[in-house]
């Protein structure tokens, strides 16, 4: 299977300001490798890195060391060092990131925010919202809510949002911060089915689930964030 994520001895520290610059080391030489129609899940002790390495994938957080290339459009691209406007294309077309929070935008129905990533994709907007109410109703979004600002919504109901957010476009790649945490048996096995179907087209998924069952359910293998040596630093800290 094609290679989709080549990371290679990735390291992240993080600097603590607030306490004279005290260096928080939290990823230490690490590696990984994914590829096409497999589902990866992040596991290793609270407070090991699984949320800094899926931020660090996306870009968010700048590691030190190391490389992060992800395969966009036949060509890698290294997240570590790509200017910003082609980390904007590669999140765009190839790199999707589903997170447990919904960021609420003002008057924006949820229709709409779920449509967003194919209409800057391309497709047509009608047809983007059509596909957006057929995934909101699989995820048991009341049709009534449709047309809604999501920032009433349940915590559930935003979570679910998210998801379809997240998981409309056929983006290659995603990665995935707790899909299901806050969501009923029903909804969670909708959300399973869907992650299922994206491996089936081919989507490589790296994600964190706390939830054992769904992790069983739907990944392959699991990758061990080791949690880095901080005994110094808590010595530091407690002094
Ligand atoms: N933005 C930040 N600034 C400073 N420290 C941070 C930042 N983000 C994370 N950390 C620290 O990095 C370490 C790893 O955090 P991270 O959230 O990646 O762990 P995790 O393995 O996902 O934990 P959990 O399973 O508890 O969610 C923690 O000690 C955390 O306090």
């Amino acid at each position: 299977m094609t290679l989709l994520i080549d990371a290679q001895q990735l390291s992240k520290t993080f600097v603590l300001h607030q306490q004279g610059g005290l260096e928080l080391p939290v990823l230490t030489d690490v590696s990984l490798e994914v590829h096409a129609g497999e589902c990866v899940a992040l596991v290793g002790p609270s407070g090991a890195g699984k949320s800094t390495l899926l931020k660090a994938l996306y870009a968010n957080y700048l590691v030190q060391h190391g490389t992060l290339n992800i395969l966009h459009k036949g060509r890698w691209v290294d997240m570590a060092r790509a200017a910003p406007h082609e980390i904007v294309e590669v999140r765009r077309d190839t790199l999707g990131y589903v997170s447990q929070f919904l960021r609420v935008i003002p008057r924006v129905s949820a229709l709409d925010i779920v449509a967003e990533p194919l209409v800057e994709q391309g497709e047509d907007r009608e047809l983007a919202r059509q596909k957006a109410g057929a995934l909101l109703g699989r995820l048991n979004i009341a049709e009534r809510l449709w047309s809604l600002p999501p920032a009433t919504f349940s915590g559930g109901e935003q979570q679910r949002v998210n998801i379809a957010r997240g998981l409309i476009s056929p983006r290659p790649l995603l990665l995935l911060d707790e899909p299901t945490a806050s969501l009923d048996a029903a909804n969670r096995a909708v959300v399973i089915e869907l992650m299922k179907e994206a491996k089936a087209r081919g989507a490589a998924l790296v994600g964190i689930f706390h939830d054992e069952a769904t992790r069983d359910a739907i990944a392959d293998r699991l990758f061990t964030v080791p949690l880095a040596r901080r005994d110094e630093i808590k010595k530091e800290l407690a002094a």
